[in-house]
Formats: C-alpha cells, structure tokens, sequence
C-alpha cells in the first residue's frame, strides 16, 4: 500500500516490548486517523515513550508491527522515516553546534536542497523565537529551547505525521502557545500529529482523539469524547488508572 492509499497515519497492531522479563509494551494496538491531532495519556512508566520509540523507528519491538500510511516501519524503514517527523524524549542531539546549524545538518540528511533548507531553518527559527538564539551552541539551550528547537528540525522536510513525546514539557506558556498554533495549523493542512502528554487540559485543548495507557496496554481510546464520556478527561484518567490519594492520618507529620 502507497502512502496515499490508506487512512491511517499510524497503526500499531500488537506491538510489544519487554524488558528482562516485564513486558512494558504488551500488545498495544492504535489506530492514528489521518488528519487526526491524537494525545497519547498515561502514568509514569506506563509505556508511551517505548511505543512511540518502537512506532518510528527507533526501538525494535520484540513483537507486531508499527505502520505509517501503510508502510511498514520496520521492513521498510527508509520510505516510512520520510513521511514523520519526530521529537524523541530526553533528545540527544548534536551538542557542539548552533541551532541553525543543526537544522542545516538535519536538511542535509534527509537529503533537502540547501538553499531550501536555509529558507525553512531561517522562518522556524523566527516562529519559534529561537532567532536570537541560532549562534548559540545547543549544549548552551534551555530544556525548553532543546524541545523548540527539536521541533523545528522535526517540521523542517514538511512530514505527513508528526510524533512527538511530551513536546510542552519545560516550555513556557508564551512558546507553549506558539508550539500549539503551529501544530493545530499542521492539523489543518491535512497533517496527523501524535504526542504523549501529563497534561489532561493541553489533551482536551488540542486533541480529537486519546489514547489512554496504563501497564504497557491501552485501556481506552477513540474519540476524545467517547473517551470521556460524559466526564472531564482527568476524572476518567483517574478512575480509569487509579491512583491513591493520601488517608486520614497519612502523613501526618506534614502538618505544623
Ligand atoms: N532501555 C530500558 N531498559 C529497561 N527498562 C526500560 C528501558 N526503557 C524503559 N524501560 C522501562 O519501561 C517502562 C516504560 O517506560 P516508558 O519510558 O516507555 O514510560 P512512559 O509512559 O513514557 O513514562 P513517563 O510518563 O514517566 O515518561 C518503565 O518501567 C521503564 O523503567
């Protein structure tokens, strides 16, 4: 199947990962729609990253499959890898060069026209603020530059899909609110986005679906408001997670 033959951005059909013996990722099945702005939800440690990791290319699952517009990531990596851009957690990137250079160098590598890839770098740069910043070696940026900037080398080639883990993380409110306006334009030019976030009012905010995560398997997802029926998204995380509030009694030594 041709990346145009398929209305699914990303499908991940029993994806699976283990770890010594813990499987972190058991069987997780997800249909991304195309044109969908899809938020991937869960506690600590509940798997997002190793799916998402797993879902483009990163991570070898141990199981299933991950497929974008069809095409499998993993038999077919190179075709797929075209059509996403992605914002890894934790970020490594090159630390001895400058913002615009590491947007030179990632055009460069996804084998973009140069005097293309200066146009591009110089208006992400300008969007996302980062313009006073582009002499600036990367080892020198913020945690909330290092996602700005990650971003911007995530869009530079124009991808179908954008995956992105926890991109609001550590990023200001006036930043956080460009970031948002640049991926709900993305959403309307007919790309998908799908990013994990702990943010229940950013999910609600921005997405039209959900995918709820816990212990490595999906214990809801679907439309945002199926998924809430009825409630707000954090009542239904909550009662579909758990959690535990502290009792009476508890902790007490808290209190002056
Ligand atoms: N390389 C690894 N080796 C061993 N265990 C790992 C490895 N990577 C992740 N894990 C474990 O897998 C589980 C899932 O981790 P993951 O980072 O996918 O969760 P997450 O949902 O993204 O969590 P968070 O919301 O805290 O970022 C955790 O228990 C983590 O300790």
């Amino acid at each position: 199947m041709g990346p145009s033959s398929t209305d699914t951005a990303l499908r991940l059909a029993a994806l699976t990962k283990t770890f010594g013996r813990k499987p972190v990722v058991d069987h997780i099945d997800l249909e991304v729609p195309r044109g969908s702005f899809y938020g991937l939800v869960g506690p600590n440690g509940a798997g997002k990253t190793t799916s998402l990791s797993m879902a483009v290319g990163l991570l070898r699952p141990d199981g299933g499959r991950a497929e974008i517009f069809g095409l499998d990531v993993w038999a077919d990596p190179a075709r797929a890898k075209e059509l996403i851009g992605v914002l890894p957690d934790g970020l490594s990137m090159p630390e001895r060069l400058t913002g615009r250079e590491l947007l030179r160098f990632t055009g460069l590598l996804r084998g973009m026209d140069l005097k293309e890839v200066e146009r591009r770098a110089g208006e992400l740069l300008t969007v996302l603020e980062l313009d006073r910043a582009e002499r600036t070696l990367v080892m020198e940026y913020s945690t909330g530059m290092r996602k700005k900037i990650g971003l911007a080398a995530a869009l530079l080639h124009a991808p179908r899909l954008l995956v992105l883990d926890e991109p609001l993380e550590a990023v200001d409110p006036v930043s956080a609110a460009t970031i948002k306006a640049i991926l709900q334009r993305f959403v309307r030019g007919g790309g998908s986005v799908v990013f994990s976030s702990h943010v229940m009012a950013v999910v609600e905010q921005l997405c039209d679906h959900v995918a709820v995560i816990a212990s490595g398997r999906v214990v809801a997802s679907g439309p945002l408001r199926a998924v809430r029926a009825g409630r707000s998204l954090e009542e239904r995380f909550v009662s579909l997670v758990g959690g535990r509030i502290p009792e009476v009694g508890e902790l007490a030594w808290l209190s002056s």
